[in-house]
């Protein structure tokens, strides 16, 4: 095990708490006041295998990221570079949660459904989020359960956090390197026209994955579950567009006229335009009345053509949300009266995996401080079953991170191997758009969305 890195020994580093596509999650605790024992998550990135450092465009990624604030979107709170291998950690506020998880435990619990409030307000705060960075030109791409957070036991309880945005861009650059390693990423939640070979990424693709998502909260399953087809440099991905075309049908020209210029589209035209869906509908796959709100707002974020699918701004003054029960900020609360609290199951956290990613860092140790972790940490002695079948076991295997050319760090004034955001104010309570802060890019008309008024006495 190397030297403990100089700005790591601000936190008390716990253990592992899980792995992504870009490298390890660690939870660590801060020593020092004003924020003693606050819990954060970090994240370590991969180095490529020519051990090429952070390139100047993640940089400059990584410092627009550092401006974000918003209540449903995850706070980057510190950036550190290691100077001796160049490898990147960026600290993230922690979250007790995720969709993932929570979905998980409800279908473990022999399918016992997720009740309506709580569907409405994870949704709701899922879209305020989006809405906030869309407004600010961030396109999430990879939004899926387990990259929504949703905050433990404290003042946030809750509350959703927007997790892994922006990172995709900084690590993915263009589509195709997406697929050049032969590994298999998570194509469940991937909008009908990048599987049909759009070059372009907007901001439909997430709300796509956000209906899917919804989807999935309805049901503990996930809508489209196509098998990913594996080492290929081509994002077509016939199986998944399949699953895709049994529950909606065929798109057609006449509802999407620029289907016809999409490359996969003529591919493979007997499978693709040649196969006949029968029965299709949505109402078979989703538990919703036709006429119902929740089944209109569903229907326009599985639209096919992305110019006509609802934004998220247009989709948080849906109807859906303006109907009983009403969406509020704690997610989790109960939704009736006298309705049992769920102890949704804290992360386990794997305290002999250390920042190298393998030696022994410490005898295990219970973990029982700090604001954000509730009722113990089941997994303090190593992973459990929850972190054992996160999303790897779901038949998905990762991509490997991609190769991150050198940077010289000492040519950007102020970067250290320390660098925090500092005192960019963490908006408290419900966001309103006054307390947004937004990026230096320009910002569109009108994008900051509060509850609607009815909603804000609902804890
Ligand atoms: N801020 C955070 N607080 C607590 N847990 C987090 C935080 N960020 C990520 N995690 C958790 O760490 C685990 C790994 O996260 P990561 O984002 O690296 O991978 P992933 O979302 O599972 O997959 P991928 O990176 O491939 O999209 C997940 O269980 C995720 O929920």
């Amino acid at each position: 095990m190397g030297e403990k890195p100089e700005w790591l020994q601000q936190y008390n580093l716990i253990g592992k708490i899980g792995e992504g596509t870009y490298g390890l999650v660690f939870l660590a605790k801060t020593k020092s006041p004003p924020n003693c024992g606050k819990s954060i998550a970090i994240k370590k990135f991969k180095q490529s295998k020519d051990g090429d450092g952070v390139s100047p465009t993640a940089i400059r990624e990584i410092m627009l990221l550092r401006e974000i604030t918003h209540e449903n979107v995850v706070k980057l709170v510190n950036v550190h570079i290691n100077h001796n291998d160049m490898s990147l950690y960026l600290a993230f506020d922690y979250a007790e949660h995720d969709l993932y998880e929570i979905i998980r435990h409800h279908r473990d619990k022999g399918n016992n459904m997720i009740n309506q409030y709580t569907v409405k307000s994870l949704l709701w705060q899922l879209l305020n989020g989006l809405n906030y960075l869309h407004s600010n030109w961030i396109i999430h791409r990879d939004l899926k359960p387990s990259n929504i957070l949703v905050m433990g036991e404290g003042e946030e309880h809750g509350v959703v956090k927007i997790a892994d945005f922006g990172l995709a861009r900084i690590y993915q650059a263009p589509l195709k390197t997406l697929f050049d390693n032969g590994v298999v990423v998570t194509i469940w939640y991937r909008a009908p026209e990048l599987l049909l070979g759009a070059k372009h990424y907007t901001s439909a693709v997430d709300m796509w994955a956000v209906g899917c998502i919804f989807a999935e909260l309805l049901t503990l399953k996930p809508l489209f579950q196509g098998a990913e087809a594996k080492s290929t440099s081509n994002p077509f991905q016939l199986d998944q567009l399949d699953k895709i075309f049994k529950v909606l049908g065929h798109p057609t020209i006449e509802k999407w006229p620029t289907l016809a210029s999409l490359p996969h589209w003529h591919n493979d035209v007997s499978h693709i335009q040649g196969h006949k869906y029968e029965n299709t509908g949505l109402h078979g796959a989703v538990p919703l009345s036709t006429k119902s709100a929740s089944f209109d707002l569903l229907s326009k974020m599985l639209e096919y053509d992305p110019r006509k699918r609802i934004t998220a701004a247009q989709a948080i003054e849906h109807d859906y949300f303006r109907s009983e029960p009403l969406p509020g900020r704690n997610a989790l609360v109960p939704s009736q009266p006298g309705e049992k609290v769920i102890n949704y199951p804290t992360r386990p956290v794997d305290t002999n995996t250390d920042f190298e990613g393998t030696t022994s860092l410490q005898p295990p140790q219970p973990v029982t401080s700090g604001n954000a972790i509730s009722g113990g940490m089941p997994g303090a002695h190593g992973i459990n079953s929850r972190s054992a079948s996160r999303p790897m076991s779901m038949g998905v295997q990762r991509m490997q991170s991609q190769g991150m050319a050198a940077y010289n760090l000492t040519s950007q004034a102020g970067m250290g191997g320390g660098m925090n955001p500092g005192n960019i104010p963490m908006p408290r309570g419900v966001a309103q758009p006054h307390q947004q802060h937004h990026l230096r890019r320009k910002d569109p008309p009108g994008t900051g969305t509060g509850y609607p008024p009815q909603q804000k006495s609902r804890r």
